[in-house]
């Protein structure tokens, strides 16, 4: 377990940006008048897992959603600043938003497999993209799947639906659609919170191998759980970056007093 969390910390203002997912410059968000974001700046480190929390409501899975432009989707959202990925700023009006987020992928807190059979949910995104032939998805779906640590559980029923997997395992086909696409970066919010101990486990040792090869950022609200998989920690209040730092500094030794107070369970 200890091998398997194991962490090497680099300097988060050093960051060159080979060493940068994402680079967040002074972003800011509004829902109609509603101030949600105030100038986040912060750079996400490639190839390692950044847990973001704070209270309910502070903007953590409005965050993440800038990064793959999902709060597009409402149109009285506006934004400001920039998130730069690869060396552009995706929130360019020219930026193609279906190719982002094959590059950014995304799971959600309560798994949503598409209603279809095991193998349509993992190949979907892929068939999208126009891969039509059998043996290019049989290999795609089978990589994704052991990647997600689900084939051994469903290589024999791939034509059965879905929703006949239990929660976690559900939760693991999402995660394998999303690795389908060959990802670089993942956007994990609350990806546990409706899973029992056991499965939570399941899931966070899939997370410490993925980090080998995408970025991975995850929303939680359990203290526990950032402290143990993430390697680095944001905490957010009221939208603003309060505190961010490598997760054994933040955990231990808070700069802030709120952030002390949020994680020691004093408010939240
Ligand atoms: N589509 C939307 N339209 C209007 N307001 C929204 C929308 N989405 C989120 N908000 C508001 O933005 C604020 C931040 O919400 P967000 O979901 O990002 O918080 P959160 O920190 O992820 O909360 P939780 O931990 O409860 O999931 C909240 O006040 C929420 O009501």
């Amino acid at each position: 377990m200890l091998t398997l969390f194991e962490r090497e910390s680099l300097d988060l203002e050093a960051l060159s940006e080979a060493q940068t997912a994402i680079n967040v410059k002074q972003l800011s968000l509004q829902f109609a008048s509603k101030q949600v974001l105030s100038e986040i700046t912060m750079r996400i480190p490639a190839q390692r897992i950044t847990a973001l929390v704070g209270q309910s409501g502070c903007g953590k899975s409005t965050l993440i959603s800038c990064f793959n432009r999902m709060n597009d989707l409402y149109s009285h959202c506006q934004y400001q600043g920039q998130v730069i990925i690869d060396g552009r700023d995706i929130n360019h009006r020219r930026e193609n938003v279906a190719q982002l987020r094959t590059r950014v992928g995304m799971v959600f807190q309560r798994p949503n497999p598409f209603p279809m059979s095991i193998f349509d949910n993992v190949c979907y995104g892929l068939r999208l993209q126009g891969i039509t032939l059998r043996r290019e998805l049989d290999d795609a779906v089978e990589q994704a799947l052991r990647d997600a640590a689900l084939w051994k559980e469903v290589k024999d029923r791939l034509f059965e639906p879905a929703n006949v997997l239990s929660g976690g395992q559900q939760q693991r086909l999402v995660i394998a659609r999303a690795l389908a696409l060959k990802p670089d970066i993942l956007l994990l919010d609350e990806p546990t919170s409706a899973l029992d101990p056991l499965t939570t486990l399941h899931i966070e040792e899939l997370m410490a191998h993925l980090k080998k090869r995408c970025t991975i950022i995850i929303v939680t609200h359990n203290m526990q759980q950032a402290a143990r998989v993430s390697d680095y920690t944001a905490f957010l209040h009221e939208g603003r970056l309060i505190e961010y730092a490598d997760s054994d500094t933040l955990f231990t030794t808070p700069r802030k007093k709120q952030t002390e107070d949020y994680i020691t369970g004093r408010y939240g």
